[in-house]
């Protein structure tokens, strides 16, 4: 990690290990309703969204879309902490998570079967069948068939929850085109530890495996760079390398953040303890975080979620947009973006 305006400390890691390219089906993490802690009040179906066969008809008289489109915002981990293991092998976090406002988008057309295409820049390798995470998110909502296009924007198993920020929008374009609820929490969480937070969408504290989520100190104007140097890094195997899984929680949080920079003071206290392993299994992260950690104005680099993708947080957004600019010329082949943070 790198933070602070002059000391560059960002820390090389020792490489080893080879790169990793494989994208291993996702497990499901076993959940309950009873265990999912929203932070808003929701309201879930009282019978589960599989009894449901027929597509649903929206009230008499309500007003609705025959179309949905969604944005699949790009997750941050700003900081995350492994603070313990479960006995089925999924580990706790701690985590400070913000979303960017960039990301997947995702269109909805109501439709009397269910359908996915995927297009976009990362749609190469990304099935479209029922393994995709949309189609998994669509297949909890069976009344509400619609013809689904994925715009894949987002670099695969990057660490920044693409797939589940798919599923999480998924989920919502159906509701919105259907006015139906959402599936009870056990099963959003079973499509994915960090679809619970990406169907949330907003600055939250994270626990558990990704289903206890608690509100945080509402965030100063924040921009970021976000660079994925191009090697696919798995969640899985990231976890598996990790040295170990009992380490301290995120220390107490500010009554407020007074600017950007008090936020990545904060941080400065705070780490990913998925980076060391991720940097062991993909040496990129750490050229990519040394570039990132170079740029003038950037407050602190770190890498997000199990990796590869690398964020740096600025406090204005020229500094960003230049930081795109810089490290796209300096390496074309890196997946580079500015965005706002959204609060
Ligand atoms: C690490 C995080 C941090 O936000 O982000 P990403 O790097 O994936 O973006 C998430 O916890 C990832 O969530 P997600 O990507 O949905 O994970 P899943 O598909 O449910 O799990 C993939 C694999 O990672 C491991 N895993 C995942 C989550 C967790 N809390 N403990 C784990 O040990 C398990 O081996 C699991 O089989
Ligand atoms: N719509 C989708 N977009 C991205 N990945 C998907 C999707 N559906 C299934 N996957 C699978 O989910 C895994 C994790 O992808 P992603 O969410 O992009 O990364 P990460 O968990 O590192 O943030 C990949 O192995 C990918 O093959």
């Amino acid at each position: 990690m790198y933070c602070g305006r002059s000391a560059a400390r960002w820390r090389r890691a020792s490489s080893g290990g080879g790169r990793c390219r494989s994208s291993p089906r996702r497990t499901r993490p076993s959940g309950s309703a009873a265990s999912w802690t929203p932070v808003s009040t929701r309201c879930w179906p009282k019978r589960p969204p599989s009894a449901r066969r027929r597509p649903l008809r929206p009230p008499a008289g309500t007003d609705v879309p025959a179309t949905a489109a969604r944005l699949a915002r790009a997750k941050i981990n700003l900081a995350l902490h492994v603070t313990g293991r479960r006995a089925d092998g999924f580990h706790l976090l701690d985590s400070l998570v913000v979303f960017a406002d960039t990301g997947d988008r995702l269109r909805a057309r109501r439709a009397a079967r269910t359908s996915l295409t995927v297009a976009g820049p990362f749609a190469a390798g990304l099935d479209a069948g029922p393994d995709n995470l949309v189609r998994r998110a669509a297949a909890l909502m069976p009344g509400c068939p619609a013809a689904l296009a994925l715009d894949k924007q987002l670099p695969l198993a990057g660490g920044i929850g693409g797939g589940s920020a798919d599923a999480a929008a998924a989920l919502r374009a159906l509701a919105d085109l259907y006015r139906a609820p959402l599936p009870a929490p056990g099963a959003v969480l079973a499509l994915g530890a960090d679809v619970p937070v990406c169907l949330h969408g907003r600055a939250v504290r994270m626990r558990g495996i990704g289903e206890v989520l608690a509100p945080v100190p509402a965030l100063p104007p924040l921009w970021c760079v976000l660079v994925n140097p191009g090697v696919a890094c798995p969640t899985g195997p990231v976890f598996g390398a990790l040295a170990s899984p009992d380490n301290p929680p995120l220390p107490d949080f500010p009554d407020a953040f007074a600017d950007a920079a008090a936020l990545a003071d904060w941080l400065c206290g705070t780490r990913n303890d998925l980076e060391p392993p991720a940097r062991a299994l993909v040496p990129e992260i750490a050229r990519a975080g040394d570039a990132v950690a170079a740029q003038p104005g950037c407050l602190l680099a770190r890498m997000s979620g199990s990796g590869a993708t690398v964020f740096g947080l600025f406090a204005r957004a020229a500094e960003a947009r230049a930081a795109e600019a810089a490290l796209s010329a300096a390496s074309p082949a890196w997946w580079c973006r500015a965005a706002a943070v959204a609060g």
